[in-house]
């Protein structure tokens, strides 16, 4: 750890006015929150071969793959997912979008509901319609146990009410073989293997899937598990959001898009020859994705992408544990001097493990990019947009549903196992929400078992 990640000096705590005269910036917050944007580099002007790289994914010729299925596919109906389909169903000739549940219980409300999805925006609500809806359904568990079809209805077992399963049943038709050649991925990152290995059979070489996700090192675990031969695999895009969106209480089918950002899309190059190959199903999912204004969607480089992504995770690595161990929305963790003193030592060694990345050796201005000072006022400021939001870790712990600590706070520490340094902050954080999680669940467990229902019986 360097002497700076050692140092418990805090004067003022983050977020008061007077935090920034203590480290000599005397800025107004509002200032901090502009120079903070997600979408800059700190003190860098634009690179001018950003432009070339814009140019050169516009280009209107035809790559691998052949011909344009305008169709694309959302896998994830949570509050991002919804916020996708919804903004793609708003463009004037819209493409078709298929959303894929792979809950059943959704399914079968969404197939009850009116079929539209709403997102309300400053208190003014627009729903659009017109989606296809699909069932991509992972396998059939009981208490997180893999079990066949069979097995899954022999069991006698009373259900429990927090059980996946006795909120699932079976699914209309599974083998669905229609190719999916434009999927966007929103489920969460623990979710993301068993979701594709649903539709994996619908995936194939010439079809390009968008992950706007939460966390890193997802797509690592996906080559492992879903697609493992480099030279068959889908192509990947990756985007960083940086939009607030949250559940809203009108409804399953429904959210709330608080906060107003952007998202940072690019291609991750291929395994086999690290080529950037820009296929027809990409260029045309980048396409599409930037010709939606609520998006606020911007071509990005890998290189850029790469940097993006590490600053979100830095931002997730603080504010999703931190409010979801003290229970309270974003804007808690300012001026509270006890968490600025938390977040500065989560920071710096998160820092530390990021400047030591090979991959980021060559860049220039890393060192400010991620210094701790400037993580910290990338955290402060998403902290005061989305004040009012609780975040999603906090979302999942409050409902006993898995979280994401593994890709956020576990990365940084798997990344520092593998360059030597131990992030002891980290590594307690990850192992505290996972305490947190099975505290959550044992309570749950202990609550009353509802007598079995049959699937075909309605529940009322
Ligand atoms: C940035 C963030 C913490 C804001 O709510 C969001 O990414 C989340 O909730 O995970």
């Amino acid at each position: 750890m360097s002497s700076e990640s050692t140092r418990p000096v805090v004067e003022r705590p983050i977020g008061s006015p007077n935090a920034n005269r203590t480290r000599g910036m005397n800025e107004r917050k509002d200032d901090i929150h502009k120079k903070a944007s997600l979408s800059e580099p700190a003190g860098g002007t634009p690179d001018p071969s950003e432009q070339d790289y814009h140019n050169a994914v516009h280009r209107t010729s035809k790559g691998p793959g052949g011909q344009i299925r305008r169709r694309i596919h959302i896998l994830g109906t949570g509050s991002v997912g919804k916020l996708i389909a919804h903004s793609l169903r708003g463009l004037p000739n819209p493409p078709p979008v298929t959303l894929l549940f792979h809950r059943a219980s959704y399914y079968y409300e969404w197939q009850a509901s009116k079929k539209d999805i709403k997102i309300t925006t400053n208190g003014i609500t627009v729903s659009h319609s017109g989606f296809g809806a699909e069932p991509a359904r992972c396998g059939w568990r009981r208490y997180g146990k893999s079990l066949t079809i069979e097995q899954f209805f022999a069991d006698e077992a009373p259900y429990n009410l927090h059980d996946d399963s006795f909120q699932e049943a079976p699914f209309p038709d599974q083998n669905l073989p229609d190719p999916i050649q434009n999927l966007i991925v929103t489920v969460k990152a623990a979710s993301t293997v068993n979701a594709l290995l649903a539709i994996r059979p619908r995936l194939s070489k010439n079809s390009s899937i968008l992950f706007l996700q939460n966390g890193m090192g997802i797509i690592e675990k996906v080559n492992k598990d879903v697609f493992a031969d480099p030279t068959t695999r889908p192509n990947y895009m990756l985007g960083i959001i940086s939009h607030g969106v949250s559940p809203s209480t009108e409804g399953r089918f429904a959210a709330t898009h608080a906060g107003m950002g952007t998202i940072a899309l690019g291609l991750i190059p291929r395994e086999e020859d690290g080529m950037e190959r820009w296929s027809t199903a990409s260029r045309y999912i980048l396409r599409t994705v930037c010709r939606v204004p609520v998006l606020a969607a911007v071509p990005a480089a890998p290189v850029e992408l790469m940097q993006a992504q590490l600053e979100k995770l830095a931002i997730n690595a603080v504010i999703n544990p931190i409010t979801a161990l003290v229970d309270a929305r974003n804007g808690a963790i300012l001026y509270t001097n006890p968490l600025t003193r938390v977040i500065r030592l989560l920071l710096a060694e998160i820092s530390l493990v990021i400047l030591a990345m090979p991959e980021l050796k060559s860049l220039p201005n890393v060192a400010t990019r991620f210094s701790t000072k400037r993580l910290e006022a990338l955290v402060t400021a998403v902290a005061y947009k989305t004040g009012n939001n609780v975040s999603s870790m906090l979302g999942d712990v409050r409902e006993g549903r898995r979280t994401e600590i593994e890709f956020i706070n576990g990365y940084i520490v798997q990344r520092g196992e593998e360059l030597g340094i131990t992030c002891f902050m980290n590594y307690m954080m990850v192992q505290l929400i996972k305490g947190k999680q099975q505290i959550v669940d044992k309570e749950r467990s202990e609550e009353l078992p509802l007598a079995k229902v049959k699937p075909s019986q309605k529940i009322i």
